[in-house]
């Protein structure tokens, strides 16, 4: 059922996104369902008749930079995102344009982003669309007129280089987001608006503040001693969470992913010492009131841009005979985890794509066993960590077919060198990349970096999560080719004097389709 024309434009609520499968033609929320499944229950398109399928509308976005939004589409409509934030409405069936929103956000801000200006999409609520900027504001647009309605900054610092590329999710007439820039040395949070006045309901710090000051809360107070030194108390600690949520409505349990550390390197930032609590960790916290209820930590101390952002899945699988409600995610680090989504314990986790920073996940204590060899800060010289740090798995979405049992994907092979960095000087600083560490300083020579050029490659992998084990893989076509014919890597080796200089790679192992396989 679409287009009935009995509601009004983006008539959502929690009950219509929680009963989703009842309207298939609608995909109400960034992930469909609450669960985040991104699975269609749509099946005029199969196997037998999908080759015959073909282009019915294009519409040509305003910037061409980086399209990460997942649309939404309510009732005929269809609600989506380019570059800089841009929201686009159209007639789903015709494409034709019924409004577009430009939040004008400042173009010669762009260096203050690391990874592009992009944005994944919005949110729709009871007529409005929700929209964060890539400047930090939480904007709600009439979903009839395109005009705003309320706006609200939702950045704490502006001398440091937050942001917003993430789509906000909405439980319970709250608007929820995050925001970005754990390179550029932040101190991340997530935030809880009421979607009809734009009030802040709650905020919840994803990593401890300065220890001289007392924490917001208990849970911070105890992630306070997991930090050491005091390095990261300028950096602001990281932790930004600027992709992933997915909420249970029985267990009203919302949970969040949280991304790496400012600085990167562990030594610099913590003297190596403490987990640093809740860096690469799945929070679990109450949407009602933003408290924190549990974590799990995928790296402790991490080190290697190792994001727990990405995206998480609700199911309920059968594991030894027992129905488990568990919350699954394959983050960067390169292991899929199967969590009880009720307590945060793990109950599997396996290597899905090559890793060489730890042997496996220790099922008893729920913590990695660490190589020494990735552990850059205590060598001479660059080591190369499988994987690097676009990861096995970056935000590119994953999905769960319920009736094949199977997680589907996007995969990454992408290895990359780390280096310490031995005269340190940096200083948090507006966009400029604050890592402590040399990532990716790569060769000047040619047919070295094709070499390189060569491994960085990818691949769609069904996995099966109860078994913990790949079914198939699909590699995507080998990368020699377009990487000789388009010169691909930077190496910015005048870069400006801070400790962390960037010697730009942009891996083709990303988004540009380009990918060829490696030996799993
Ligand atoms: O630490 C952060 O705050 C942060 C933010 C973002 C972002 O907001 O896009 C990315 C990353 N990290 C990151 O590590 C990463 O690999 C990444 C890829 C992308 C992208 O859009 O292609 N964004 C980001
Ligand atoms: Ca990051």
């Amino acid at each position: 059922e679409t287009g009935s024309g009995a509601r009004g434009p983006a008539d959502v609520d929690g009950e219509r996104i929680i009963n989703a499968d009842k309207e298939p033609g609608n995909w109400m929320s960034t992930g469909r369902t609450y669960d985040e499944q991104r699975y269609s229950p749509l099946d005029d398109i199969s196997d037998e008749n999908v080759d015959e399928l073909g282009l019915t509308w294009q519409y040509k976005l305003d910037v061409d930079r980086g399209v990460e939004a997942t649309p939404i589409v309510v009732d005929g409509v269809m609600y989506t995102t380019g570059a800089y934030s841009i929201v686009y409405a159209f007639d789903a069936a015709s494409g034709e344009l019924l409004w577009k929103h430009d939040p004008k956000v400042d173009r010669t801000k762009a260096a203050s982003f690391c990874c592009g200006v992009v944005n994944r999409g919005v949110a729709v609520w009871k007529g409005k669309v929700f929209l964060g900027t890539l400047d930090g504001r939480m904007v709600a647009i009439d979903a009839a007129s395109g005009e705003e309605v309320w706006s609200v900054d939702t950045i704490i610092d502006h001398d440091r280089s937050y942001g917003i590329t993430g789509a906000p999710r909405i439980v319970k007439d709250k608007v929820i987001i995050g925001n970005s820039g754990a390179e550029f040395g932040v101190r991340g949070y997530i935030t809880a608006y009421d979607t009809e006045t734009g009030d802040k309901a709650w905020r919840f710090f994803t990593v401890p503040g300065d220890p001289a000051e007392p924490q917001e809360n208990e849970a911070l107070e105890m992630a306070a001693k997991t930090w050491h030194g005091d390095a990261w108390i300028e950096q602001g600690g990281g932790g930004t969470a600027w992709d992933s949520m997915a909420y249970d409505p029985d267990l009203n349990l919302l949970y969040v992913g949280v991304g790496n550390g400012s600085m990167w390197n562990y030594k610099a930032r913590s003297d190596a010492k403490g987990d640093n609590l809740f860096l690469s960790s799945i929070l679990a916290i109450n949407p009602d009131n933003g408290e924190y209820v549990w974590h799990y930590q995928t790296t402790p101390g991490d080190a290697w841009d190792y994001t727990a952002t990405q995206h998480m899945i609700l199911a309920d699988l059968e594991i030894d005979g027992k129905k488990r409600e568990v919350i699954m995610q394959a983050p960067k680090n390169g292991f899929f985890y199967v969590l009880d989504r009720k307590t945060g314990k793990v109950i599997s986790a396996e290597k899905y794509a090559p890793v060489n920073w730890a042997e496996k996940v220790d099922l008893e204590t729920g913590r990695p066993v660490f190589t020494d060899h990735a552990k850059y800060w205590e060598q001479d010289g660059p080591v190369v960590v499988q994987p690097g740090f676009w990861g096995g798995h970056d935000w590119q979405p994953m999905s769960y077919n319920p009736n094949t049992g199977l997680v589907y994907i996007p995969k990454h092979y992408f290895e990359v060198t780390y280096e310490d960095v031995r005269d340190p000087e940096w200083t948090p600083q507006k966009g400029f990349y604050q890592l402590g560490t040399n990532a990716a300083a790569m060769s000047d020579d040619a047919e070295e970096m094709q070499s390189w050029a060569d491994r960085w490659t990818g691949g769609l992998l069904a996995w099966d999560p109860v078994k913990q084990e790949k079914v198939w893989e699909v590699p995507h076509r080998p990368s020699s080719t377009a990487a000789r014919s388009r010169p691909r890597v930077t190496s910015y080796s005048k870069a400006p004097p801070t400790a962390a200089w960037w010697p730009i790679v942009r891996p083709t192992a990303r988004s540009c389709g380009n990918h060829r396989p490696t030996a799993a």
